[in-house]
């Protein structure tokens, strides 16, 4: 029914009740200051402006006179519930909190993020295998979930709209859901402001959740708001309950997820951890050759550049891509016959020597460490021997004797004063680490490339 057809019922209302004369001119004033909102479920909303007229109204023989005479106008008995005008959106319909929160829930992939268009080498293999053997698993899914950590750039988002694209194409009968966290922080923080008195969106939200077959959570570690945490909890565990397959990325292994609670973590932990490492030489030449596919004819690129890209650059996807990227326009502009070594040096010189320049000092790479660990100076300068602790001082070291050439002494100072020995002890731990613990190589990475970005 439309609004204006419960305008013509509540004028019916109110001049029946003013004919009654059951009230005195004063009250009657504040009763004709109402509206009738809506009728459903045999429940009249009636909204008021003033709280004299809510005081009124909620007289019992006031409420009892209404109720009987729009009972009687309606055709059928109704009780009635007083909102407050401001409240009234509250009271939308059924349908289109539905729509809205359908709307918030919608999720498109980038088509250019497929399987095929994934490069597969040596650092990213695992992760492309378990991604693709997941969409075709069916019934009970053997890892669940699957995280996929690494560094930025590194192809995680790029898996994630992989499955979203191969399961629209070959089982299009999956429910798939994406977000990026953030985004579902937003969409959870939505639902909870829109409260109304059918209940509350955020219980919406949840139904439609759990209600799919994959479910595909990019960069976890930005979902840092405590009451969406709860709501992805609860969400999380039905889906497991449920049998869906949850795969998730994130910058760090889940152990490393400060601001993510132990019982969220502990479930993370139970599924297979996979790290995507940053692409090594073959792999960044055949991404840049993928790139380039199609269009070899109009932009000529000696192989020799491909090299050079691949050396320089394979630490982020997104900058190899950047600086081919870079090359190509500026062959549009100039217009070489074909694109050599020299060009690309000349064009490329900046972004090179912006990262080589950059005065880097070890109170830099102390921040950067604690920053990375979150932790505070105290407590990478203090006595604890946390494993956590332990590793940012062990990264620490490393990085402050790679990169800085530091002699232990001074490193030691930079550490609460401890002692050369143990330094060195510490940078030989590193060294170890760095080859059989893949979980201390990223940070030790992460770490780097936090470094380079200043
Ligand atoms: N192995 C690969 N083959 C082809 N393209 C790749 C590969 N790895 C990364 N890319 C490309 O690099 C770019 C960055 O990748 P993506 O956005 O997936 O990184 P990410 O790991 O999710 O980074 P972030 O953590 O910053 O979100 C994308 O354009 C992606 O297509």
């Amino acid at each position: 029914m439309s609004l204006s057809s419960y305008e013509v019922i509540w004028k019916q209302v109110l001049d029946q009740v003013e004919q009654s004369n059951f009230f005195t001119e004063d009250t009657l004033r504040w009763i004709k200051n109402t509206t009738l909102f809506k009728i459903e479920n045999s429940i009249a909303y009636i909204s008021y402006r003033s709280m004299v007229t809510k005081t009124i109204l909620n007289k019992e023989e006031t409420k009892n006179m209404i109720t009987s005479v729009l009972s009687e106008v309606w055709g059928s008995d109704v009780t009635i519930q007083l909102i407050q005008y401001k409240d009234m959106e509250k009271l939308m319909p059924e349908e289109e909190i539905q729509q809205r929160t359908n709307q918030l829930l919608k999720c498109t992939f980038n088509e250019e993020y497929t399987f095929e268009n994934f490069v597969e080498g040596k650092s990213n293999q695992e992760a492309y295998a378990a991604c693709l053997a997941c969409c075709n698993q069916r019934g009970t899914h053997m890892f669940n979930p699957i995280m996929i950590y690494g560094n930025s750039g590194l192809g995680k988002t790029h898996l994630l709209h992989a499955i979203g694209n191969y399961l629209k194409e070959e089982r299009p009968e999956c429910n798939v859901f994406y977000a990026y966290s953030g985004d579902l922080v937003s969409i959870l923080i939505d639902a909870m402001k829109s409260k109304n008195v059918h209940g509350n969106t955020v219980d919406k939200v949840k139904s439609l959740l759990v209600q799919n077959d994959y479910f595909l959570i990019d960069d976890i570690q930005n979902l840092t708001r405590e009451s969406s945490q709860e709501i992805f909890f609860t969400v999380y565990n039905e889906l497991i309950s449920r049998g869906a397959q949850i795969v998730i990325t994130s910058d760090m292994h889940p152990n490393e997820l400060n601001g993510l609670p132990t019982r969220l973590v502990s479930r993370f932990n139970a599924g297979l951890s996979i790290n995507i490492g940053k692409p090594e030489f073959e792999t960044s030449k055949a991404i840049l050759k993928k790139k380039i596919e199609g269009n070899e004819e109009a932009c000529q690129i000696e192989e020799e550049v491909l090299d050079y890209l691949a050396q320089k650059f394979s630490n982020d996807v997104r900058n190899l891509e950047g600086s081919l990227n870079r090359l190509i326009f500026n062959a549009t502009l100039e217009n070489p016959d074909v694109i050599d070594i020299n060009f690309a040096q000349r064009i490329l010189m900046n972004e090179v020597i912006v990262n080589e320049n950059d005065e880097l000092t070890i109170k830099k790479i102390k921040k950067a460490v604690t920053r990375f660990y979150g932790l505070t100076y105290k407590d990478i300068e203090g006595k604890s021997r946390q494993k956590k602790l332990m590793n940012a001082r062990h990264v620490f070291v490393y990085l402050s004797r790679e990169l800085l050439h530091k002699a232990y002494i001074s490193i030691g100072q930079e550490l609460g004063n401890r002692d050369h020995t143990t330094i060195s002890s510490s940078y030989e731990r590193a060294c170890q680490l760095i080859k059989n613990d893949v979980n201390f190589k990223m940070a030790v990475e992460k770490v780097q490339e936090m470094l380079e970005k200043k």
